[in-house]
């Protein structure tokens, strides 16, 4: 579904990723980790087209995303969960749901929406502001599919939560892939990262290190941990 080729980026002068190569198939969830400044969150934006210094090649579904802005690579299906949660404050949950505009090629019903988070359904005529921080969570990634994005990117989408709405990202995570959704996520916590994805990429200083499956990071845990420096 999405191939990264030969994928460098730079800030400036500064080269943060260097010749990153990936694919992910349709329905899989995939996680980067890597220590702080490894470049996962460059490569994420990269594959959504928020990054312009950059070269290599992206393609979604054999088609060439390369040239095209980010609202174009959303109409593909492409969906940014921003980690800043980035709902309209003061509108109630079923407004922040209905209210984005459909892009992408499979818009979730609302119905499919509250039946997959019953959470928010309970929350439905909260404004967004009233929200815990893992109702936001799940309220980011429920507007993505709302508009119809077929592969999630997500950065981080467990920093700062406590570890029961940890647990309840990762049960959202579970429902997206089971109604078919790919994801591709930056993710610190392996614990969690094994719970939710079938695969890992390690990335250091801008390369894919070590691509692993559930089986060999839980065997590796410690040493792994260990060069995360967690
Ligand atoms: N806007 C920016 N301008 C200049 N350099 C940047 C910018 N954003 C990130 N960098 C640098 O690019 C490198 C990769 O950053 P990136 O955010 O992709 O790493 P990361 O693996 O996601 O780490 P983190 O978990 O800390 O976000 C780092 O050295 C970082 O300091």
């Amino acid at each position: 579904m999405l191939r990264v080729d030969d994928l460098s980026a730079w800030y400036g002068e500064a080269q943060v990723l260097r010749g990153v190569s990936l694919t992910i198939d349709a329905g899989e969830v995939v996680t980067l980790v890597g220590r702080n400044g490894a470049g996962k969150s460059t490569l994420l934006r990269c594959v959504m087209g928020l990054h312009a210094g950059r070269s290599g090649t992206i393609t979604l579904d054999g088609r060439d995303v390369d040239r095209l802005p980010a609202h174009r690579r959303a109409r593909l299906g492409l969906g940014w969960v921003p980690d800043d949660r980035g709902a309209y404050a003061t509108l109630s949950v079923t407004e922040n749901l209905t209210l984005p505009p459909k892009v992408g090629p499979d818009p979730w019903p609302l119905e499919r929406v509250y039946e997959a988070f019953p959470a928010l359904y309970a929350r439905r005529d909260s404004a967004a502001t009233q929200l815990s921080g893992g109702e936001q969570q799940m309220l980011a990634l429920a507007r993505v599919l709302r508009m119809g994005a077929r592969l999630l990117l997500c950065d981080e989408p467990t920093e700062g939560l406590s570890p029961l709405l940890v647990g309840q990202v990762g049960e959202i995570l579970r429902q997206a892939k089971q109604h078919g959704v790919t994801v591709l996520l930056v993710e610190q916590n392996l614990h969690f990262a094994t719970g939710v994805a079938d695969r890992h990429y390690l990335l250091a200083e801008g390369r894919i290190v070590e691509a692993m499956d559930n089986s060999e990071v839980r065997s590796r845990e410690r040493e792994l941990l260990s060069y995360l420096g967690i």
